[in-house]
């Protein structure tokens, strides 16, 4: 029998390369659920393609065009955040990708997970929110938390097998585009400077995380609670070819690494299949070719929000979620050019002093975070 999948986010980098998988698998999945922001022509096209059961648009302003594209199809299309969660949980379903981006993961999530819906994690802000609750959630309701960031895939990969003695986690991160550039020109970086990513091609909001490192911070608490492993013993080193994903170091001191070239569809699809590989028709990594393995210690004084991260998790309570929020405000003021690249980091550290901690948030808690500190980032930006 296929394996029935809700891709949330459909229309995003991860989104089409999962469906790149199901393409290639046909005889292993099948989509019932499609979901976008507002992506209304790419989803149609998708639609048509692989006729789910429902496409959900967020956006409720893009029904009507989606609705009279797909009105001569077998397909309910339905709009806004709670057709978007009402998906997540579908009967048809046996997996939910979530590949939507931000916050706006967490509550589909949460809702999949209570629903018994095994979990294609790629929206790893759903842990740096509430990685606690999450895991606990996923372990209650018996569902698995598939790995789909590619260093959480290659730590899970180093993990299959053995699961004990672990003595440390190692990820690997590309130092992105400014990993030479000195503390002086960072002052310089323009928006397209950062969307340049040396090794991936990814969403703008997850390409400008990798350029200031707080994709690795994210990483950092993602892993925590994925793997169940305290901070002092999750490392960041620098490799900045991305062909070592991560390794796993052990208590005897072996090593094991996960390696590859950089694609998505090799995570995308281990998730789906798990515990199963299927193959996959991409490039294979040549080690005559690739010219050598270079590795360096992150460097937190011209990169903040790796610091800022680990301060995060280490301090608890709602921090990772303020850290997430004010980012999110941070990147996309960034990203519309509104503020400078040393900016993202300020916003971010002047909405964890002004923020209130909460030591044991719940959900409710957390959405409350979220919006505090989006508005308190926003007057941040509005004052620059
Ligand atoms: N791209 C990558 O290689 C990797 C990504 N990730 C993580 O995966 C997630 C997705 O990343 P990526 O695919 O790059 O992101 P993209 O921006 O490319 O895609 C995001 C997807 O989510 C949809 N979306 C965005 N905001 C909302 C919203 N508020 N409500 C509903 N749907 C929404 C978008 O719809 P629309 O197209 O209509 O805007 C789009 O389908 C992120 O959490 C990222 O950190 C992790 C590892 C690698
Ligand atoms: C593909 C993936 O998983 C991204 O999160 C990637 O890791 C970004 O690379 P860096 O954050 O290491 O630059
Ligand atoms: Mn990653």
């Amino acid at each position: 029998m296929k394996k029935r999948l809700v891709l949330l986010g459909s229309t995003g980098s991860i989104g089409t390369q999962a469906l790149d998988v199901v393409r290639a698998h046909s005889d292993r999945f099948e989509v019932v659920a499609l979901t976008a922001n507002n992506s209304v022509d790419l989803l149609i096209l998708q639609a048509i393609e692989f006729l789910p059961k429902v496409v959900v648009i967020a956006n409720e302003l893009k029904y009507q065009k989606v609705k009279d594209a797909l009105t001569a199809m077998p397909i309910e299309v339905l709009a806004g955040e709670e057709a978007l969660r009402a998906v997540a949980t579908m009967p048809e379903a046996d997996m939910v990708l979530t590949a939507m981006v931000g916050f706006s993961g967490l509550l589909p999530t949460i809702d999949a997970i209570k629903a018994g819906k095994h979990i294609a994690l790629a929206n790893k802000e759903t842990l740096v929110v509430a990685g606690e609750i999450v895991t606990e959630l996923a372990r209650k309701h018996g569902v698995k938390l598939l790995p789909v960031d590619s260093e959480h895939s290659a730590i899970f990969q180093c993990l299959m097998g053995e699961t004990d003695g672990v003595e440390k986690l190692i990820l690997t991160a590309s130092g992105g585009p400014f990993r030479s550039w000195k503390a002086e020109e960072l002052k310089k970086v323009t928006r397209a400077d950062a969307l340049k990513h040396p090794n991936w091609c990814m969403g703008n909001k997850i390409t400008i995380d990798s350029a200031t490192l707080m994709n690795k911070g994210f990483e950092v608490i993602e892993a925590r609670w994925l793997f169940g492993i305290e901070a002092d013993r999750i490392d960041v080193v620098v490799h900045p070819q991305s062909i070592i994903h991560s390794m796993v170091q052990f208590v005897d001191g072996s090593i094991k690494a996960q390696l590859g070239i950089p694609d998505m569809k090799l995570p995308i699809q281990l998730a789906f299949a798990y515990p199963e590989r299927l193959s996959l028709g991409s490039d294979r990594f040549d080690f005559f070719a690739c010219g050598g393995f270079t590795f360096e210690k992150p460097d937190l004084l011209r990169f903040p929000c790796l610091r800022l991260a680990y301060e995060a998790l280490d301090k608890g309570g709602n921090s990772s979620c303020i850290l997430n929020a004010a980012n999110e405000i941070a990147v996309q003021a960034f990203l519309e050019e509104k503020i400078h690249f040393l900016d993202i980091p300020r916003i971010v550290e002047q909405s964890l002093h002004q923020i209130e901690f909460v030591k044991n948030p719940s959900i409710d808690d957390y959405c409350l975070t979220d919006a505090e500190t989006r508005a308190f980032a926003l007057t941040c930006i509005t004052k620059n």
